[in-house]
């Protein structure tokens, strides 16, 4: 398990990092989110060893990391680093026997992530000659060509196409299933809640939510979309019979309501039908996008108290 443990860092007077802790389990997808300048890319230089932390500290199965740990690791920075002269498939063989795998291992290593990437025909192209697109999926293949356990990851996904974006989920899905652990920042809301077992949403240096999109729903009320043949003024009617309810949307025919979480939703189709018939009733749950800007918009956390909402995530 990958545990990531009360970092802090700051730049000068600017407070990058607060007291963040999240944790990675071996067979786990976890989407690092936040704002522009939350801290994601800090707390990612962190855990690969480029950066040192004010205090706090990373550890792999226990123990505290250390370079020869780190070569266990896979790393996309933020800052792309290939060689611009080198081939394609040739960098990726010279890049896995840094790491010190075999040749022979390296070459069918390098030459079926091309393949899973929708690469081999540029196998024999210089990583100049590549757009940018490109050059970005020979970066996620430097990065897991030497097969590792844990992999870090920073925007893999901006600026591929759809395709791009589904041949390099794939290829990290397989991984996770092999039981890899890999962690990667995003700011596609969609994708993250698509593929990621659990999701950390940061803030200001700080972790505010942390669980599967699941149970991130979980704290939010649940949202129903409802219409009722009645009189217009239903809306209200149904807001005084049932306590605690909101009106997020009152449309003429059709409204969308919240309970607050612990509520019945019987009760509410209940006071629904005593207005007149119901011609739907559908629950709407938030998607990340959502749930990510209530999270954010929340006044800042008192740091003597607060806490990420959640923090285990069973798979
Ligand atoms: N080298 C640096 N010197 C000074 N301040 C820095 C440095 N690197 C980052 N910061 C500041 O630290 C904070 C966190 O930045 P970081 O790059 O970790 O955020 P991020 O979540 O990765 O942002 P983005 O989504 O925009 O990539 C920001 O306020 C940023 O301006």
């Amino acid at each position: 398990m990958l545990e990531i443990d009360r970092l802090s860092r700051r730049y000068g007077d600017v407070v990058a990092l607060d007291d963040l802790s999240f944790t990675v389990r071996p067979g786990q997808m976890y989407g690092f989110v936040g704002t522009n300048g939350a801290g994601k890319t800090t707390a990612m230089r962190i855990v690969l060893g480029v950066l040192e932390p004010d205090s706090g500290e990373v550890r792999w199965n226990g123990t505290r990391l250390d370079q020869d740990l780190r070569r266990e690791f896979g790393y996309m920075p933020e800052e792309r680093g290939l060689y611009p002269k080198m081939q394609v498939h040739e960098h990726l063989v010279y890049l896995a026997q840094l790491h010190g795998v075999a040749r022979i291992t390296a070459v069918k290593a390098a030459s079926e992530l091309l393949e899973a990437l929708a690469l081999s025909e540029r196998a024999s192209d210089r990583i100049e000659s590549l757009s940018l697109g490109n050059q970005q999926r020979v970066q996620l293949a430097a990065a897991l060509v030497h097969d590792p356990t844990v992999m870090v990851l920073d925007e893999p996904f901006s600026g591929l196409d759809p395709m791009g974006v589904d041949a390099m989920a794939a290829v990290l899905r397989a991984r996770v299933d092999a039981g890899a652990a890999v962690v990667f920042s995003s700011h596609q809301l969609e994708l993250v809640e698509r593929l990621c077992d659990a999701v950390g949403i940061i803030r200001a240096g700080r972790m505010v939510a942390d669980g599967s999109v699941d149970e991130l729903r979980g704290d939010a009320g649940h949202r129903y979309r409802l219409a009722v043949g009645a009189a217009a003024g239903w809306t209200a009617s149904l807001a005084a019979a049932v306590p605690g309810l909101t009106i997020i949307d009152d449309g003429d025919r059709v409204a969308l309501v919240e309970l607050p979480p612990s509520a019945d939703d019987q009760t509410l189709l209940d006071a629904a039908r005593a207005l007149g018939p119901v011609h739907q009733f559908t629950p709407e749950r938030p998607t990340l996008a959502e749930l990510f800007r209530s999270v954010v918009a929340e006044p800042a956390p008192d740091p003597a108290v607060a806490g990420p909402k959640k923090v285990e995530v069973a798979r």
